[in-house]
């Protein structure tokens, strides 16, 4: 017979969690205004991460930095390992379809429907199927964002928060590692913003993606985020979930939970 264990078996090594995103000492300026200064993030595989930051604090800059589309004046971005500043137009092309960026306008094609809004994606990146393949990758990412029966609509036939589901399901469609959500939750209704904010949560569970969240909704960020970083004064100034600076006495971290 075995004996009864006397205690905890020993834990096994750590593992640390894979980096899917990294922003190292990040500067950035447009001539005196120094938006951005030795800014410093990390992001994890399947992690939600709501950068926080009051407007003009720099947060679609920041954004902007990570996609490449602003170059940074000092540090490093590196994006599934790759260091965006030394990447070409077309090896930032490819890395680009592998994170999905939620705009906050939805940006979505008022002549196109909803079908051939979400097949845009691949068309763009030349990712050639059959027409019975396009048509379960536009049923699934539909379903997945909750509105199955919509493939046939036009955009102006939407709601602003359907806009919002047609465009993540859009970014879904290339199963993209990580997702850049930019204020997701602006211009919506309580109610509606709620809905999104538990979508983001869905899509998390479901895609097993990484998302960075930029928000100012105290609600969103709630909701939606394993860790809260906050952008102060082009600086990282606090890191911790919710929760954890929701507590703080500082009143710089305060005044975001007033
Ligand atoms: N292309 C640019 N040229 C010059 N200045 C810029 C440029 N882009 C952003 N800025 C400046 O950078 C600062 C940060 O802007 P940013 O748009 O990142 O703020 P934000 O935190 O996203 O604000 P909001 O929450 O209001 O959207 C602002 O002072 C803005 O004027």
């Amino acid at each position: 017979m075995l004996p009864e264990p006397t205690s905890a078996p020993a834990a096994g090594p750590t593992v640390a969690p894979e980096m899917v995103l990294s922003v190292e000492h990040v500067s950035k300026s447009f001539g005196d205004n120094h938006v951005l200064q030795d800014f410093s993030l990390a992001l994890h595989r399947g992690e939600n991460v709501v950068v926080l930051g009051k407007s003009g604090s720099g947060k679609s800059v920041l954004i902007k930095c990570i996609i490449g589309l602003l170059p940074v004046d000092a540090g490093t971005v590196r994006v599934l390992g790759q260091d965006v500043s030394a990447l070409g137009h077309s090896e930032l092309d490819l890395l680009r379809a592998k994170v999905g960026f939620l705009f906050q306008s939805n940006a979505l094609y008022d002549s196109m429907t909803v079908r051939e809004n979400l097949l845009f994606p691949l068309r763009r990146h030349w990712l050639a199927h059959r027409r019975d393949e396009e048509d379960e990758l536009v049923g699934q990412v539909l379903e997945d964002v909750g509105l199955a029966h919509t493939a046939d609509m036009m955009p102006a036939e939407l709601s602003g928060g359907m806009r919002k589901r047609i465009a993540l399901a859009r970014t879904l469609i290339l199963r993209p590692e990580i997702l850049l959500y930019d204020e997701p939750t602006t211009g919506l209704d309580p109610v509606t913003a709620r809905e999104i904010d538990e979508l983001i949560r869905e899509v998390q569970q479901k895609y097993n993606a990484s998302a960075l969240i930029i928000s100012h909704d105290m609600n969103c960020v709630r909701l939606t985020a394993d860790r809260v970083a906050l952008l102060v004064q082009g600086r990282c100034y606090a890191e911790g979930t919710y929760q954890q600076l929701e507590q703080r006495d500082d009143p710089s971290i305060h005044e975001f939970f007033a």
